[in-house]
C-alpha cells in the first residue's frame, strides 16, 4: 500500500467517528481530519499541516512543555488506547474535551496517532448559564472524574465546603450517565425527620397511618431506572442510617403500610460538607453505610482553591442575574473579590454579585459598589485604610458591640441554613450560637 492509499483508508476510519476526529504524525503535526472536526474547528486542520498544539491551544510548544499531559505521549508509552482532558479552542469557544489517542503505524512502520475529541457538554470552559462552569485545573480535574465514573453506575459520595457545587456536580453525574433520559431525584436529607424518613423515601399506601388516604409513590420509586441523590447524607441521624443501609445492601424497599418489598432501580450519589470519617470515629454515622456510600469519593475544590476561574465564574453569575445588559466587574472591584475567603464558595459569589448589581449606578460595577455589597457579607475582608472606613462608618452609626453581633448573626443565618457552619464562620461553639440566637430572641 502506497503513503497516498493508507492516508485514504485513515481518512475513512476518522470519517467513522461521530466525534471530531484527527489523524496526527509523530511530529505534531495534523495530517487528516474529518468533517466533525472541521465543523467544530472552524478550519481544515490539515490544511498546511498545522501542529495539534497549535491548533487546539494556540501554544508555540507541544502540550507536556506547557504544563499539560500530551496525549500522544501517553499513548506512545502505553501503546494502546489513552485519555485526557483538555480544554480546547474551537468555532464555538473553549471546550472541554475528553480526548482519546490511539497509536498506529503505517506501511513503513512510521508512528501515526488517531485523536478522537468528545465534546464534554455537561461543563463549559465559556461563561453561559446553568452549567458548571471553570477552566482551572482543579475544575479540569474534577470534570475528568466526572466523566469517567459519570459512565458507569458506581456509587459516588460528593465531598466538599458548602457552596462548592455539590449538587451540580451531582447532576452532571446524571447527565453523562447512562441514565441521563430518566429522572434525577434529590432527597434533602437535613429536614427528614423520624416519621418522613420511610414515606418520603419509600411511599406510603391508602390507610397506612391516619390521613393516608390514597396510594402515594417515594422517592426511591420516583428515581427508578434513574439517580437519587442523597444531599446532605451526612445529616441522617444514627438510628436512621441503618434504614438507608438496608435499601443500599438489599435494593429492596417496602412502602409504609405495605407487607411485600419492592425491587429498587437507583444510581445512587451522596453528597456532604461533613467530615464524614471523622463521625464515624466519634459513632455519629455507620461505618458500614460510610463505605457503601462512599465506593469513588470525589472532593470537590472550594472556590479558593480554584480562584483561576474567579473572572470566568463573575461573568457568568453577571449573566444569569442579567442576560440583557452587558454587565462587568471593574479590575480594581475584581482584585477586591479575589481577596474575599469566600467560605461560602459560589453561592456567597452569588450573592455578592446579586448585591453589586443592585447596589450599581451603571453597567460597570466600581470597587466602590463592590465593597458595599461585600460588607454586607458575614466575611467580608478588609485591609489596611478601607478597614479603618468600615469601622468608621460602623461607629458612626453608633452601633453597640452586642448589636453588630446580633447583626453579624443575622446575615449569616440568611446566607446558610447549617447552623453548625455558621457557628464555624462566627468562631464559637454551637451551644454559645444558640445562646446567642436565643438572647435575640
Ligand atoms: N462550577 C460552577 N459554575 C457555576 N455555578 C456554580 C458552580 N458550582 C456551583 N455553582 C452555583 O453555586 C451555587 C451553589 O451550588 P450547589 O448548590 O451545587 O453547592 P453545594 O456544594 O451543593 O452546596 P451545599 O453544600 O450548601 O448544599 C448554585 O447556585 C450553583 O448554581
Amino acid at each position: 500500500m502506497t503513503n497516498e492509499s493508507w492516508l485514504k483508508s485513515m481518512r475513512n476510519v476518522l470519517e467513522s467517528y461521530s466525534d471530531p476526529a484527527v489523524l496526527v504524525d509523530e511530529n505534531y503535526n495534523v495530517v487528516a481530519t474529518n468533517e466533525q472536526y472541521d465543523f467544530r474547528f472552524g478550519e481544515r486542520g490539515d490544511k498546511d499541516h498545522r501542529k495539534c498544539f497549535e491548533i487546539s491551544h494556540g501554544y508555540k510548544r507541544p502540550c507536556d512543555l506547557e504544563g499539560e499531559t500530551c496525549p500522544m505521549q501517553a499513548a506512545n508509552e502505553s501503546g494502546v488506547t489513552s485519555s485526557v482532558l483538555h480544554i480546547h479552542n474551537t468555532a464555538q469557544g473553549k471546550e472541554h474535551m475528553g480526548i482519546e489517542t490511539t497509536p498506529v503505524v503505517d506501511e513503513l512502520q512510521r508512528q501515526y496517532f488517531i485523536e478522537v475529541m468528545k465534546p464534554i457538554r455537561e461543563v463549559s470552559a465559556e461563561p453561559i448559564a446553568d452549567k458548571m462552569i471553570g477552566r482551572s485545573p482543579a475544575f479540569n480535574q474534577l470534570v475528568d472524574l466526572i466523566h469517567r465514573v459519570g459512565k458507569t453506575d458506581t456509587s459516588v459520595l460528593l465531598t466538599g465546603p458548602s457552596g462548592c457545587g455539590k449538587e451540580l456536580a451531582a447532576q452532571a453525574l446524571h447527565a453523562v450517565s447512562p441514565r441521563t433520559r430518566k429522572p434525577f431525584v434529590t432527597v434533602e436529607c437535613s429536614g427528614l425527620t423520624d416519621s418522613l424518613f420511610e414515606s418520603e423515601l419509600f411511599g406510603h399506601v391508602k390507610g397506612a397511618f391516619t390521613g393516608a388516604t390514597s396510594n402515594r409513590k417515594g422517592l426511591v420509586e420516583s428515581a427508578r431506572g434513574g439517580t437519587l441523590f442523597l444531599d446532605e447524607v451526612g445529616d441522617i441521624p444514627l438510628h436512621l442510617q441503618v434504614k438507608l443501609l438496608r435499601l443500599i445492601e438489599t435494593r429492596t424497599y417496602r412502602p409504609v403500610g405495605e407487607s411485600e418489598p419492592y425491587e429498587a432501580d437507583f444510581r445512587l450519589i451522596c453528597a456532604t460538607h461533613k467530615n464524614l470519617p471523622a463521625m464515624v470515629e466519634a459513632n455519629e454515622f455507620r461505618e458500614d453505610l460510610y463505605h457503601r456510600i462512599s465506593t469513588f469519593p470525589i472532593s470537590l475544590p472550594s472556590l479558593a482553591e480554584r480562584i483561576e476561574d474567579l473572572p470566568l465564574l463573575v461573568e457568568s453569575i453577571l449573566l444569569r442575574i442579567d442576560d440583557t445588559l452587558p454587565l462587568r466587574v471593574s479590575k480594581e472591584a475584581m482584585l477586591l473579590l479575589a481577596q474575599q475567603p469566600f467560605k461560602g464558595n459560589i453561592r456567597e459569589l452569588k450573592n455578592v454579585l446579586e448585591r453589586a448589581v443592585v447596589l450599581r449606578d451603571n453597567t460597570e460595577i466600581s470597587e466602590e459598589v463592590m465593597h458595599r455589597a461585600l460588607a454586607l457579607s458575614p466575611s467580608f475582608v478588609v485591609k489596611g485604610g478601607e478597614g479603618r472606613d468600615a469601622l468608621k462608618l460602623l461607629a458612626r452609626k453608633r452601633y453597640s458591640l452586642e448589636e453588630v453581633e446580633r447583626e453579624y448573626i443575622q446575615q449569616l443565618l440568611a446566607s446558610y441554613s447549617d447552623k453548625a457552619l455558621i457557628a464555624e464562620i462566627a468562631g464559637c461553639s454551637l451551644r454559645t450560637l444558640y445562646r446567642k440566637l436565643k438572647m435575640g430572641d
